[in-house]
This record gives C-alpha cells, sequence and structure tokens, in this order.
C-alpha cells in the first residue's frame, strides 16, 4: 500500500510536539533510536527526521509529501508549498529590532543600515515593499549578539518571549510577519497519497480541537436551568439530565478553554453547583 511521507524537525524546537501531536492522532511510530526514518505501525505514514532548514526543498522536490514546519520557513524559501492545516504550537514572530538606545521613529531608519539575519527573503522582501534600502548580512545562528560585537547595526529574527532581544540590549520595532507551526504540502503530491494526508488532517483537526475545549457538567436547580444554559455556548445545545434528587438537573456542555474561567465565574453566580472540568481527548464537529 502506498505510504504518506512527512518531514519532522530531526531535533530542535518544532521535534518533540510533532511527535507528540502524531500520537496523539494515534499514530504510533516505530522508532529506532537515531533512526532517519520510521514507519508508523498502525497507519500509512513514514516519518523522515531531517534539518530544519532542509525541509521546504524536500518538499518541492518530492522526496517527502508534507512536513510540519514553522510557518516563516515557508515565508522564506517555500514557494508552492501550500499549508493543509495550522497546528497550533511554536508561535512566534520575525521582526526587526535595533539597539535600546537607538532613537527609532519609523521604517525609514533602516535606509542605509547593515541588518544581520537568517531570513534574508522576508528581510528583503518587506524592506523593498516600504521602498527601504539596506544592507542585509546572512547569519546562521545567534543573530542577536550582531548588533553588540560591530557587525550590524539591526537585526530581523525570531522574537517569541522578547527575552533573547532583552538580554542582547535590543527591542523589536517592527513585526514583519506572525508564524506559527503548520502541515504543509509538497505540490508534487500525488491524489492517492493525498487522501492519506486528508485523514490525518482530519485527525489533527479534532486532536486541536479538543485540545482548545473543556467538557463542563454541573449541578443546577431546575429554575435556573434557562439562565444556565444562556450562559453555555457548546457544541449543539447543553446536555440536560434529571439528578435523582426532585427539582434538580445536571447540564453538560463545551467551553473553549480561552473564555473558560469567565464562563465559570457567570455559571457560579447564575445558581450552578457542583462544576466539574474534563479536558476532551477527541472533538469532531
Ligand atoms: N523562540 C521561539 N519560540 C517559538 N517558536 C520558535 C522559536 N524559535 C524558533 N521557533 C520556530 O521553530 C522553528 C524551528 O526552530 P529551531 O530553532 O528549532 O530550528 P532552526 O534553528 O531554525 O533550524 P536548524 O535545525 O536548521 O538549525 C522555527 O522555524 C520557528 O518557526
Ligand atoms: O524571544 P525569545 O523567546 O527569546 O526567542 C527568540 C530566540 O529563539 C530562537 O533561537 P533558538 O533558541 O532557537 O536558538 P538558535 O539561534 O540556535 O536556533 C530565535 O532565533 C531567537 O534567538
Ligand atoms: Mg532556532
Amino acid at each position: 500500500m502506498k505510504k504518506l511521507k512527512i518531514a519532522v524537525q530531526k531535533s530542535g524546537r518544532l521535534h518533540d510536539e510533532s511527535l507528540a501531536l502524531l500520537k496523539d492522532c494515534g499514530i504510533y511510530i516505530d522508532n529506532g533510536r537515531d533512526q532517519l526514518k520510521a514507519s508508523a505501525t498502525n497507519f500509512p505514514l513514514e516519518i523522515y527526521y531531517l534539518r530544519n532548514g532542509d525541509i521546504p526543498q524536500y518538499l518541492k522536490d518530492g522526496v517527502v509529501d508534507c512536513a510540519i514546519i514553522g510557518e516563516n520557513l515557508l515565508v522564506e524559501k517555500g514557494e508552492g508549498i501550500s499549508i493543509a492545516s495550522r497546528l497550533g504550537f511554536s508561535k512566534c514572530r520575525v521582526s526587526l529590532a535595533v539597539p535600546k538606545t537607538f532613537k527609532y521613529s519609523s521604517i525609514e531608519d533602516f535606509n542605509g543600515k547593515r541588518i544581520a539575519t537568517s531570513y534574508p527573503e522576508t528581510t528583503r522582501n518587506y524592506l523593498d515593499e516600504k521602498g527601504i534600502e539596506a544592507e542585509l548580512h546572512i547569519i546562521n545562528g545567534s543573530v542577536e549578539i550582531a548588533p553588540n560585537i560591530g557587525l550590524a547595526d539591526a537585526i530581523c529574527d525570531i522574537v517569541s518571549s522578547g527575552s533573547t532581544l532583552f538580554k542582547n540590549n535590543l527591542k523589536e520595532v517592527e513585526v514583519i510577519l506572525k508564524s506559527e507551526a503548520v502541515l504543509a504540502v509538497s505540490p508534487n503530491i500525488s491524489e492517492s497519497t493525498t487522501k492519506i494526508l486528508d485523514k490525518i488532517r482530519f485527525r489533527i483537526q479534532s486532536v486541536l480541537q479538543g485540545r482548545d475545549s473543556r467538557y463542563v457538567l454541573l449541578n443546577a436547580p431546575n429554575e435556573k436551568i434557562d439562565e444556565i444554559i444562556k450562559i453555555l455556548p457548546g457544541m449543539k445545545s447543553p446536555t440536560l439530565l434529571p439528578l435523582a434528587e426532585d427539582g434538580w438537573s445536571s447540564i453538560h456542555s463545551v467551553v473553549n478553554r480561552d473564555v473558560f474561567w469567565e464562563v465559570i465565574e457567570e455559571l457560579k453566580q447564575a445558581g450552578a453547583e457542583g462544576i466539574l472540568v474534563c479536558p476532551i481527548e477527541k472533538m469532531i464537529l
């Protein structure tokens, strides 16, 4: 049977969460240590562990059918590669930063400056769009050190918490793009392999929906049910079950984790008691 070839970062920030996601999708990987290629035991999938920076080329060449990769790398060198799913982890941005002491007023300040970066295409395109002429210095890592050693006036690199910038006396002044891990697809994927990809996408969607949601169970006196139901968003409408005690009901619903605490507070105020909150393993809409 045909197998879907997926590239996953060999080591680095995306590695662990990529494998955890596949595991949560019910895909078990026969993983001998230090293997560069492994097969799933219960799904038509072959996993290739590759250097992050090499993955876009493997996708373009059709060596792999899909990959878990940072969106920012696709912007840099992923022409023709499409995004099948956004995966919600490894969130970061690519930004321009200058020394803290620099009195920055606008993008015009980058004219004639030397900018160190690992993302020359992304930086060049952004500056071109803004009509700025600057000199780019390509460095593969520890970009934030460049202004301190006199190699550049500014940098363009990944920012997440901002602590690397802070430690190097830099400040973020322009956000070029926002990124997260994505499931990227080769332009050369075949029709039959796309069918396997669709199955994985469906599973990923169910896992991600589940991660974003909580199952809430609560008890309420019957006269409070209408008010409580108005607070609960739910998938369709809440489940309502009578309790053994007369005049009381149990209400079950699904709440998005982003609004979860606000909803719980409202529920308590509306008279909910014995509130239980459970994780959801998969959610199929
Ligand atoms: N500090 C961060 N916070 C969140 N996500 C990040 C952060 N740094 C990088 N990423 C994301 O993770 C991806 C992989 O980053 P990582 O640092 O592991 O590899 P790399 O150094 O870019 O590549 P290589 O393996 O080729 O050296 C990046 O492309 C980006 O999308
Ligand atoms: O805003 P922060 O949370 O500090 O994260 C940003 C830093 O994280 C990444 O480096 P990484 O740790 O991956 O090291 P690398 O340069 O060796 O890839 C990125 O290149 C920044 O340096
Ligand atoms: Mg890195």
